[in-house]
């Protein structure tokens, strides 16, 4: 209620209730929204996938103005669920999220009759890197119907969905997670009304766009992120600063510190060199070690072993992530390997994965789902941020959560 307040204040024309919320709380949903903005139009978002007739009348019985039906429902459920909307005097709207042949379907659904077509991606697609703004181009040639456009939209994004022709723009985490729930609402108002003043800026490489949002989140995100996987066991900050790269990997053995010297000249400027050394009582990196990697552009070192030194490598200032400290060095006889799979503070790291390292420790995301997981972390983070807001009001994190209520049974 609080954020559709603040949303409804940032300029929102419509407020959607979510299928979450639906599945949580019902059509009690949707008749305490009714109630509360009574000016406002109430979208449902069903999902419906069949019964259609019977759930759009749910919905609009609790007083929704648009219900949502799934554009890939047999043609039975989408037909009748208008005839139940007809009746009910509610429009219906059809959700491409997921459809096979969104561009097909769109044709068929608007045939059949629909009040819009939502080109939607779903929020685990948007995480795999799709989005809705190239289906809505071509969408848009092809019907004649109202268009709305749901799926990740940013006030950049909101304005090219604009330009290519939605005439209802959903904005779902981009607001509702947001610190300030006005502000970003109407900073989407803005590239609504205005979507010719909006500077589109390209994205960049999907490794560019991988390290950017890794320094911008925390390895706590990461870890939630990734149902609490990835955290390195025992491996601490040494010389603290943020970390985020693609793994060197190096095994060697006790007293041995060639192939962790060695690494250094293999590296490439932002990578992590990750050592697992099975000694911690022989160091196998030290002040020239550190001086060498910076010397390359290294982002930072994370070691199972031991580190001497401290005094210097503090003061060159890598950040150096380790699970202990000693005087002693090794020699460098060279056995052990460059670039194998190692397990390091307890986690399998393959060549590539994703080494990010911050005061709380080091995580390790796998290659394969690099993307995926820098994306659901940005989403925690942004979780995480509305939930700070809501203790600085005066909320407790317990209240907030609703703790009891959720807790498992
Ligand atoms: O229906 C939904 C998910 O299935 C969301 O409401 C919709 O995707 C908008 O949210 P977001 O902007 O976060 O994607």
């Amino acid at each position: 209620m609080e954020i559709a307040k603040e949303a409804v204040a940032g300029g929102a024309d419509w407020i959607e209730i979510g299928t979450p919320l639906i599945k949580s709380e019902g059509m009690n949903a949707i008749r305490t929204m009714r109630k509360a903005f009574p000016d406002r139009t109430i979208l449902a978002d069903m999902k419906t996938v069949d019964t259609g007739a019977m759930e759009v009348e749910m919905a609009a019985k609790a007083g929704a103005d648009v219900a949502i039906v799934l554009g890939s429902a047999d043609d039975s459920t989408i037909l009748d669920a208008l005839r139940s909307a007809h009746k009910y005097g509610v429009r219906l709207m059809a959700d491409l999220i997921s459809a096979p042949d969104p561009v097909k379907r769109a044709v068929e659904l608007e045939a059949l009759g629909v009040d819009y077509i939502n080109v939607h991606v779903g929020i685990d697609q948007q995480m795999i890197g799709k989005d809705p703004v190239s289906i809505l181009m071509e969408i848009s040639e092809k019907v004649g119907v109202q268009l709305a456009v749901a799926g990740g939209l940013d006030s950049e994004s909101a304005a090219q969905a604009v330009r290519a022709g939605a005439r209802i723009v959903i904005v779902g985490g981009n607001i509702t997670r947001s610190d300030n729930v006005t502000e970003a609402a109407k900073k989407i108002r803005k590239s609504v009304d205005s979507p010719e003043s909006v500077d589109i800026r390209g994205r960049g490489t999907v490794d560019q766009e991988i390290r950017e949002i890794f320094k911008e989140v925390s390895t706590s995100n990461i870890s939630d992120a990734m149902h609490r996987k990835g955290a390195m066991k025992g491996i601490h900050p040494l010389v603290r600063g943020k970390m985020v790269g693609p793994a060197v990997t190096v095994q060697c053995f006790p007293g041995d510190w060639a192939k962790t010297v060695e690494a250094i000249d293999l590296a490439k400027p932002g990578d992590v060199i990750v050592i697992y050394n099975e000694s911690k009582d022989i160091a196998c990196w030290g002040g020239l070690a550190t001086l060498s990697s910076l010397n390359k552009g290294i982002a930072g070192v994370v070691i199972e072993g031991a580190v001497r030194d401290i005094d210097e490598v503090e003061n060159l200032g890598l950040p150096i992530y380790t699970s202990n400290t000693v005087p002693n060095a090794g020699d460098p006889k060279g056995f052990g390997e460059i670039n194998a799979e190692i397990t390091c503070g307890s986690q399998a790291v393959k060549p590539g994965d994703y080494i990010i390292g911050d005061e709380s420790g080091v995580v390790v995301v796998p290659k394969e789902r690099a993307y995926e997981l820098a994306r659901r972390a940005k989403e925690v983070n942004k979780e995480e941020k509305r939930l700070f807001d809501e203790i600085r009001r005066g909320g407790t994190l317990s209240e907030i959560l609703k703790l009891k209520k959720w807790e498992k049974i």
